[in-house]
């Protein structure tokens, strides 16, 4: 990653309580960086991409996106796409409406704007289910449709919180090499990308960097290969089952 750019996210000594559970995280997510957060459920993995996508909002801290201060600026302000496990599409709309929200919010679209909804569907293997409504697809292919709108917006940050959690092993795999493709395809830089799984194994072969969430922090943070070696941080391989916990 170029030095002098701006990080495409920065957490900056953010604090955050959820009645008990106290929240606090220093991060920076470089310019196209792909940075998977791994950790025993009730970390705070989903605090995070709650709290850089402005659901909910720090009590201290700051956050910066590509330079930019952010912590005031409403979630559709802000520069990214974020994807959930479910409910990423408007059940009343079909799959070509809800790919057209992502460039055109009251639904108008132009010629060009048609065209490229519809490579946006093709792109992620939809041709000929433009008229299908949610309802009428499976799992794997509204998340599609969701990947196909969260492409089309261009922006230069995407959040996942377990987006193909839902689907079996191998079509977990293909929706991430799906998305990785649709990256590189992209004539703009690469957009970064912060996924929250339970999944070490779909971190391995994408993520840049791995960050180990726990009791509300970052833990530790390093390289993929690293972190998920087993080799570093004792807690991480202990979650990640490859160690006993040492004393
Ligand atoms: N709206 C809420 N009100 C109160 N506590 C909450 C709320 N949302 C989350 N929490 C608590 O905050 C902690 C962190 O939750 P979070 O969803 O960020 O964890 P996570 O690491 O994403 O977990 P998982 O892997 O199970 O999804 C948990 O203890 C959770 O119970």
């Amino acid at each position: 990653m170029p030095s002098d750019a701006p990080a495409a996210l920065r957490l900056q000594d953010v604090r955050f309580a959820h009645g008990g559970a106290a929240f606090r995280f220093d991060l920076a997510v470089g310019p196209g960086e792909w940075l998977a957060l791994i950790g025993p459920s009730g970390a705070g993995k989903s605090t995070l991409l709650d709290l850089s996508a402005g659901f909910l909002a720090p009590s201290a801290g700051r956050i910066l996106m590509a330079g930019a201060d952010v912590t005031r600026i409403a979630p559709a302000e802000r520069p990214l796409s974020m994807l959930f496990q479910e409910n990423n599409l408007f059940p009343q709309l079909d799959a070509f409406r809800n790919v057209a929200l992502g460039i055109a919010p009251r639904l108008r679209v132009s010629r060009d704007e048609r065209r490229q909804i519809e490579a946006a569907l093709s792109a992620v293997g939809l041709e000929g289910y433009a008229r299908r409504r949610p309802a009428e697809m499976s799992g794997g292919e509204r998340q599609r449709v969701a990947l196909a709108r969260a492409f089309l917006r261009r922006r230069p940050l995407i959040l996942l919180d377990e987006p193909f959690a839902a689907l079996g092993p191998a079509l977990r795999r293909d929706m991430l090499a799906l998305l990785a493709e649709l990256r590189k395809r992209d004539d703009a830089p690469a957009a970064a990308i912060v996924m929250v799984t339970h999944h070490p194994e779909d971190a391995a072969p994408h993520a840049d960097r791995v960050a180990y969430l726990e009791a509300g922090e970052i833990a530790a943070i390093g390289p993929a290969s690293e972190m998920l070696s087993g080799e570093g941080d004792h807690r991480v391989s202990h979650y990640l089952g490859l160690r006993r916990r040492e004393a």
